[in-house]
């Protein structure tokens, strides 16, 4: 891949792309946490910028909890955007209220994961999928049934099925149903929430046929939202990789797939079972999960399990062991720093009475009771875990990122005091782009780096 030092914002380059339907800027939606004792919000969507093209799919893919449908939710307006902007055709649909917001809405819909319980079952299915003309007093009754019966035949059902009931229907029928409701009022933009993966593998092939033909049919625009790598690469022509709140990567599917850029991008494809053990693509074990979103890291949000992160220039001959072990001891720390400790928890600690969490003694020697460590390094570790040991656990956290943090931590290495977050760099002539400090040519390229460690 040649690297293009480039950084961009999302969005530069309209001029040339493709018809684009809604453009996302800094999007964040916040939850409030509602903590007695802290009051930090959920960052589920923490400030995305992306466009979505007339016509297309994007995929939309990332672990559990990255944030996925908060941010599919937002899109729609069912979620209110805490900042930013969602431009549908140069209106910011975040702006609107009321009787406007009610009228933008027969233009967006949402198909959502679970037939089974997003219909309603005491309706009948000619109810279910009349309710959304009923509540837009859309033309006559009679308009009204005629037009459900329409739909139930354009979703492969029959109009017998009219007077029928959800619990009647096999899952795929009834995510059939649910498909019918949400094309009710001839929207453009769809959000797909996983609309298979609660089916039948038999049976997901049939629904996303149907929901390939029915965009070709009505010219609608998916935004599709899946944990099925495999699924996303068959449906979308572009996707978009979520870590922590934040898009990672975005770009043609294929390209994306065959030759990703970001060190996420590749952590999550590497993840896919191949149907050939013996294929050469090393596996990259990510250690522990997800950051929680109500305290994201500095820097860049992939950094505390980056298979790439970058090294201070001193200790880039580091064995890999070693520095995931450090990596590792760091995020141990911040897991203490947080940890919901009881409050009889915290009696006992202060009593010097044992408690369940590890004390930094076991912690060190597990993490690095087999690994050689450098003298200077050990040094450094020790004193770490003392000062960690007295609980001053931000302490310990500043000492380890002075020795080792590098601008993937938010450290400014022209030692100014700021935040330090990644770009945007355009990564390929389709103009992917990808959220990564490895992209500017100061630093080794990711997929460099990788193919070392394996
Ligand atoms: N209503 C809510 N109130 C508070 N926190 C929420 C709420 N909804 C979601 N979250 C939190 O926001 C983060 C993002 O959740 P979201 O459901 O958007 O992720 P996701 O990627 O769709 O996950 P999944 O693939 O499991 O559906 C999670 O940490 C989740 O716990």
């Amino acid at each position: 891949m040649s690297q293009n030092t480039v950084s961009t914002t999302p969005g530069a380059e309209a001029e040339t792309a493709p018809d684009t339907m809604v453009k996302v800027r800094d999007l964040k939606t916040y939850y409030d946490s509602g903590g007695l004792f802290d009051d930090r919000p959920v960052k589920a969507v923490d400030g995305v910028s992306f466009d979505i093209y007339r016509g297309e799919t994007l995929g939309l893919v990332g672990e559990s909890g990255c944030g996925k449908t908060t941010l599919g939710r937002t899109l729609i307006q069912l979620e209110a955007a805490t900042g930013g902007e969602v431009l549908f055709d140069g209106t910011d649909i975040t702006s609107l209220r009321g009787d406007q917001l009610y009228e933008w809405r027969q233009n967006a819909q949402m198909v959502f994961q679970d037939p089974d319980s997003s219909l309603n079952d005491r309706m009948t299915i000619g109810e279910i999928i009349r309710e959304p003309l009923d509540v837009h007093d859309w033309k006559t009754p009679a308009d009204r049934r005629e037009r459900v019966k329409a739909l139930l035949d354009e979703v492969g059902l029959s109009s017998e099925h009219y007077y029928r009931y959800p619990h009647q229907f096999s899952g795929g029928q009834r995510q059939r149903i649910g498909i019918a409701r949400t094309l009710s009022l001839n929207p453009d933009f769809i959000v797909l929430d996983e609309p298979v993966s609660a089916l039948d593998v038999s049976v997901q092939a049939e629904i996303i046929n149907l929901l390939e033909d029915l965009q070709d049919e009505f010219d609608l625009t998916y935004l599709f939202i899946a944990h099925d790598l495999s699924v996303v690469r068959h449906i979308c022509d572009r996707v978009a990789v979520m870590y922590l709140g934040n898009i990672m990567e975005i770009g043609p599917t294929e390209e994306l797939f065959t030759d990703p850029a970001n060190p996420y991008t590749h952590a999550l494809l590497s993840a896919i079972p191949k149907p050939d053990p013996t294929a050469s693509r090393d596996r990259i074990t990510l250690h522990g999960t997800p950051p929680n979103p109500r305290y994201p890291p500095t820097g860049c949000p992939f950094s505390t399990r980056c298979p790439a992160r970058i090294r201070p220039d001193e200790y880039e001959d580091l064995s890999d062991e070693l520095w995931d072990g450090i990596n590792g001891f760091r995020e141990i720390i911040r897991e203490r720093m947080r940890a919901d400790r009881s409050i009889r928890e915290r009696v006992r600690e202060r009593f010097g009475m044992e408690t369940r969490f590890a004390t930094m003694d076991e912690t060190y020697d597990e993490l690095f009771g087999d690994v050689a460590v450098p003298d200077e390094v050990d040094r450094v570790l020790t004193d770490v875990a003392d000062i960690a040991s007295e609980h001053d656990e931000q302490d310990a956290i500043d000492r380890l990122n002075a020795e080792f943090g590098s601008i993937c931590d938010g450290v400014d290495p022209n030692g100014g005091a700021g935040e330090i977050e990644p770009e945007y760099y355009e990564v390929s002539d389709s103009g992917r782009l990808s959220y990564c400090h490895r992209h500017d040519e100061e630093h080794r390229e990711t997929a460099t780096v990788i193919d070392d460690r394996s």
